[in-house]
């Protein structure tokens, strides 16, 4: 068996208030596969992005890593020096940010933008990451590449700042592609052509993993879906399986209040009530106060990812009756 091109163990990411710990992230373990692309679901707050900032070293200022290993390519990412990371983050694993302008800067042109982790990674020289920054522009669909080079971010379109930052992403062509609600700040068309070039991009060997809040988007683009709630992953498994029989009741709520993947004519229910606060977390499974199943006191215990009779994963105690 070949070792996950990805491995996050345990990982705990926290926050201090005031004399409170806000865990944001509590324990969160996955794999991803070369090649393989993974959606990460949940309401918002759950920790999906906090998640994966860690994994680079991204944490908004007082985020912390209290614990967990994030193994890629032979390296623990959480344990790795400062500068170990910078080598990996934009060359091997690449991260695209909901808003373009939270990624592009605004007073450089595309060209230096798109050629800087070429030239910073020492990958090639100026004339060849010059005709590679084209070739990306051109790849993500983006006319005249050439001439767009020497533009600044605010003289594109949204869609096609988007799209610059998806090429400025994969210019390096890394192995992992980290996409933090891209198609969220887009409208429904650039939105779809945003996911054709990702599907490209998985199809071309690109592993993805990507956050999102529409299981229409997970199930169009990921072979796999991970369901996050107030900092528990609480289901894992195939995302056409997961979204068509969820295990977990939470699954059950997002998927029972999704318009894209609600059969016609169905109502849509909400989830009653609201995510917990972090700092306040109830004992046991975090989503007992929500849940239409919870049953007393098997409940009230730490729920972990066990795997169910087909091999997908939930952390509900009813999976495997414990
Ligand atoms: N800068 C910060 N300072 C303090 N707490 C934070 C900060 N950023 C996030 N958090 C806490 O971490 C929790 C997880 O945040 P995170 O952004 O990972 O959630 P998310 O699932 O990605 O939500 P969304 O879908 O809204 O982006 C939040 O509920 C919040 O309490």
């Amino acid at each position: 068996m070949t070792a996950p091109l990805l491995d996050v163990r345990d990982l705990r990411v926290s926050f201090q208030q005031g004399k409170n710990l806000l865990r944001a992230v509590d324990g969160l373990t996955y794999t991803v596969d070369a090649g393989q692309a993974l959606a990460i679901v949940g309401e918002s707050g759950s920790g999906k992005t906090m998640g994966v900032r860690a994994l680079l070293g991204l944490l908004p200022p007082g985020g912390k890593v209290e614990s967990g290993q994030a193994w890629f390519g032979g390296t623990d990412l959480l344990a790795a020096r400062p500068e170990q990371v910078r080598r990996v983050r934009g060359r091997e694993v690449a991260m695209v940010f909901q808003n373009a302008m939270q990624a592009l800067n605004p007073t450089v042109t595309l060209q230096r933008q798109l050629t800087e982790h070429l030239r910073w990674h020492r990958i090639c020289g100026r004339s060849e990451a010059v005709e590679r920054a084209a070739q990306a522009l051109a790849d993500v669909g983006i006319p005249e590449p050439r001439r767009r080079l020497r533009m600044y971010p605010f003289q594109l379109s949204g869609g096609m700042r988007q799209r610059a930052m998806i090429a400025m992403a994969m210019v390096t062509r890394p192995r992992l592609l980290i996409a933090d609600e891209p198609t969220t700040a887009v409208d429904v068309t650039v939105q779809r052509q945003i996911i054709d070039l990702l599907g490209r991009l998985r199809d071309e060997g690109t592993a993805i993993v990507m956050i999102t809040h529409d299981l229409g988007v997970a199930r169009a683009l990921c072979d796999d879906l991970l369901v996050m709630y107030a900092g528990h992953a609480v289901e894992r498994g195939p995302t056409v399986e997961v979204v068509s029989a969820p295990l977990h009741p939470y699954t059950r709520g997002l998927v029972g209040c999704s318009v894209q993947v609600g059969t016609s004519g169905r109502p849509l229910r909400p989830i009653a009530g609201n995510p917990p606060e972090l700092v306040l977390l109830p004992a046991g499974c975090p989503f007992q106060p929500r849940c239409p199943e919870a049953d007393g006191p098997a409940c009230d215990r730490d729920q972990l990812l066990v795997r169910a009779a087909d091999g997908r994963k939930a952390a509900c105690w009813r999976v495997d009756g414990r």
